[in-house]
């Protein structure tokens, strides 16, 4: 799909996406969690659907309520049949695996697009000392897998990124891990970890956080006294993002349904709207947000990168050079992000220099429209669809759909602030 986007007169409120990190997590516990789960607030992002799709094939009955709410009932890892897959999910094969290892059945797990170039290496290590055979294509998808995995205590190596050991946490608990430690050297990504601590708790499983360095079960888990639970997907501070961008450069609006306490990496966002000087209230119930005098900001993405394609927007529209560090956590995303952004940006004018583990955004010397390309990665559609609004003359942007990922209403929700958005399949004349 191709979309156009005009330079926009920005206002009004706008409800925020459903987080696919908290559906994610969501869907899984209800899984594990022997009982019913009513599933509030469920997102229906590609994402979302994967994750669906694999708790439903691990045997989970899934119904839709007449509210829209999901009604789990899950009893543990059952599959029905020898495969999954995660879709394009990072999160979704990386917290699977070591669930789908649960069960004694040989199973393959396999995603689509992007996800069966990302390293997966990290289970070829680790899976064995559990107990789970695994063949891989030499650290790629498609993985086969026969366990049951067994909680051992084991030292993994967080570096790569958080998703793997969200997947060890939740089959530890669900295993009924007794006394036995996870010790992780060098983890990033440390917010997603408190969110899934969070989901885990919220569910009757308790891990002790030792410094983000060890993360130890005691042997209570699983001692929840209730049969039914309901779990409220929060709003989403990662779409979200894009969103206030969009406030702080091109208008005043309102963004309602983010928790201003929530675990998420991405609620970070706040502070580097902060330091550039956008008009910011920040409420219990919403957020107002509008342009100020934008000035350059100093940021730290390393432990919330999926933050850098929204800032990159926001700096470009900042006096002076802002500077971002966290550059090394952008290789194996949906795109190698760090490249992405600078040749997408750079089409539209703006200059984006990377220097080891900072990226420098010379802001502030105004935009043009361009024709720019997604590179099927979700964040950076919706980066320059951002950028697009205050630039001089319309944006095309290819392989648009993209966005399905994470936020199938993003074009819709822009639009509904004023954004003149106009939609057409690729190939398909204007
Ligand atoms: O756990 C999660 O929900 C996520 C963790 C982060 O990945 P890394 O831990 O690989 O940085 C983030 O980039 C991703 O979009 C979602
Ligand atoms: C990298 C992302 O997701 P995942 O790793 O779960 O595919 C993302 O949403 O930007």
């Amino acid at each position: 799909m191709i979309v156009s986007i005009q330079p926009s007169e920005i206002k009004g409120s706008i409800q925020a996406p459903a987080s696919k990190s908290s559906m994610q997590r969501g869907c899984a516990a209800s899984l594990l969690f022997k009982g019913t789960t009513i599933i509030r607030n469920p997102g229906y992002s590609n994402d979302d659907k994967a994750a669906l799709g694999v708790i439903r094939d691990l045997g989970a009955v899934i119904v839709k309520m007449e509210d829209g709410s999901l009604k789990i009932t899950g009893s543990g890892v059952n599959p029905e049949s020898g495969a999954v897959s995660c879709g394009e999910s990072g999160l979704g094969i990386r917290m699977f695996t070591p669930i789908v290892s649960m069960s004694n059945k040989p199973i393959t797990i396999n995603g689509e697009g992007s996800l069966v170039s990302r390293p997966m290496d990290f289970f070829d290590t680790v899976l064995p000392q559990l107990g789970v055979e695994i063949v891989s294509r030499e650290g790629k998808l498609p993985l086969h897998v026969k366990g049951p995995l067994q909680p051992k205590n084991i030292t993994i190596d967080g570096s790569l990124s958080s998703q793997f050991l969200t997947g060890l946490l939740m089959a530890y608990a669900a295993s009924n891990a007794k006394a036995v430690t996870i010790t992780v050297n060098n983890l990033k990504s440390k917010p997603y970890i408190d969110l899934t601590l969070a989901v885990m708790k919220q569910f009757g499983w308790e891990v002790e956080n030792r410094n983000y360095e060890e993360f130890h079960f005691a042997g209570n888990a699983g001692k929840r006294s209730t049969d039914q639970i309901t779990y409220t997907v929060e709003g989403d501070w990662s779409g979200a993002a894009f969103l206030l961008v969009t406030g702080a450069i091109a208008g005043d609006i309102t963004v309602k349904g983010l928790d201003v306490q929530s675990t998420q990496a991405d609620r970070a966002v706040l502070q580097a709207l902060q330091a550039c000087g956008a008009k910011l209230s920040i409420q219990a119930e919403q957020i107002e947000i509008g342009p100020g005098a934008l000035k350059a900001f100093q940021f730290d993405a390393t432990e919330c990168p999926d933050l850098f394609p929204p800032l990159v927007a926001l700096a470009a529209y900042c006096k002076g050079t802002t500077v971002i560090q966290g550059v090394s956590r952008l290789a194996h995303k949906e795109s190698n992000r760090a490249l992405t952004l600078q040749q997408e940006f750079g089409k539209m004018g703006v200059e984006v220099e990377l220097q080891d583990d900072l990226m420098l955004i010379k802001g502030g010397n105004g935009l043009k429209g361009a024709a720019v390309h997604s590179h099927h990665d979700h964040r950076i559609a919706m980066a320059c669809a951002v950028a697009a609004l205050k630039a001089s003359g319309e944006t095309v942007i290819s392989e648009a759909e993209a966005i399905n990922k994470s936020y199938p209403d993003f074009y819709e929700h822009i639009a509904a602030l004023g954004a003149v958005v106009r939609k057409e399949m690729e190939g398909a004349k204007s």
